[in-house]
């Protein structure tokens, strides 16, 4: 039976810190602030920010949803970058993906001030993490990182295989699995042999987005495996990228869906907008 990592009891350890933090800034009469642009109305994207501002409140930090209806022009949402970038009183801020069709997200967040771009996803900021230079880390590779290192799971000299490469996740991710010193894999849809190669990894990173694809055959005896897919069943609930009852009990560790990377993910974007908060000196 493989140790089961809770991300919402590691998201609520992270969270009494960002708040202990939060209180401190505020007792040297500093403020933090965290906004949301939230264009459109895909549910998930709603639910997602919803989440975010209720977080937020829960450690004392304030925050403002700036929602526009997606025919919104790309110069308004243009517009609002340069006047977040510009307000001393927003610590940080994200653009949450994916845009409707017909707007481009790059350009945007290629915009977000560096100090500001508490998502880690402008390309001044993964350059500096590709580069090993301090800088805002992508919230869901900083938080499986700190959920493995907060279970006392080795990442040093370790096999770390990283399925998916998108901007989001599978690069950062990897990224971070290396400044750890673990020996990096990184798996896509056109891998040879996946299985195979999914089979050497020590600690196995699934960020596919494909439902459910990962199994038993993908998984080494005793591996620690991290689920970051979440897709809606339409029976209701939640799946993740991994087929949970036939990895479990495979592995010796590994995140349910929901309640493991997700909480993660949440928490780690509290944590980069104290930290930009700390950095600002104002
Ligand atoms: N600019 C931007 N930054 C993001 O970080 C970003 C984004 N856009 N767009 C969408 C994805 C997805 N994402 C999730 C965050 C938390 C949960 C989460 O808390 N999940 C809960 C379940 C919540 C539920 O019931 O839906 C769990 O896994 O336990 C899931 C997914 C952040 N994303």
């Amino acid at each position: 039976m493989a140790r089961i990592l809770d991300g919402k009891a590691t998201a609520a350890e992270i969270k009494a810190e960002v708040a202990a933090g939060i209180e401190e800034l505020e007792a040297a009469g500093r403020s933090v602030r965290l906004d949301v642009v939230l264009v459109g109305d895909d549910p998930a994207s709603a639910t997602y920010v919803g989440g975010k501002e209720a977080d937020a409140s829960q450690v004392g930090m304030a925050s403002r949803v700036h929602r526009f209806p997606a025919g919104v022009t790309q110069q308004r949402l243009t517009d609002l970058v340069d006047e977040l970038n510009h307000d001393p009183a927003v610590s940080g801020f994200i653009v949450q993906l994916p845009l409707p069709e017909g707007l481009d997200p790059l350009p945007l967040i290629s915009r977000i001030r560096p100090e500001k771009d508490v998502d880690g996803l402008n390309p001044e900021s993964a350059g500096r993490l590709s580069m090993g230079l301090p800088s805002l880390m992508p919230c869901t590779p900083h938080g499986i990182i700190q959920l493995l290192r907060r279970h006392d799971l080795p990442l040093e000299g370790r096999e770390a295989v990283v399925l998916g490469r998108s901007n989001l996740v599978g690069k950062p991710m990897a990224q971070l699995l290396l400044r750890e010193n673990a020996t990096v894999t990184v798996c896509h849809s056109r891998t040879r042999g996946l299985a195979e190669v999914a089979s050497r990894a020590d600690i196995l990173i699934v960020a596919s987005g494909q439902r459910e694809m990962v199994g038993a055959e993908h998984v080494k005896e005793g591996a620690v495996v991290v689920d970051v897919g979440i897709h809606r069943k339409q029976e209701g609930g939640l799946a993740g990228d991994v087929r949970f009852d036939e990895v479990e009990p495979k592995a010796s560790a590994i995140t349910p869906v929901p309640g493991g990377v997700g909480p993660m993910t949440r928490a780690m974007l509290l944590h980069n907008a104290l930290q930009a908060a700390r950095a600002t000196l104002a």
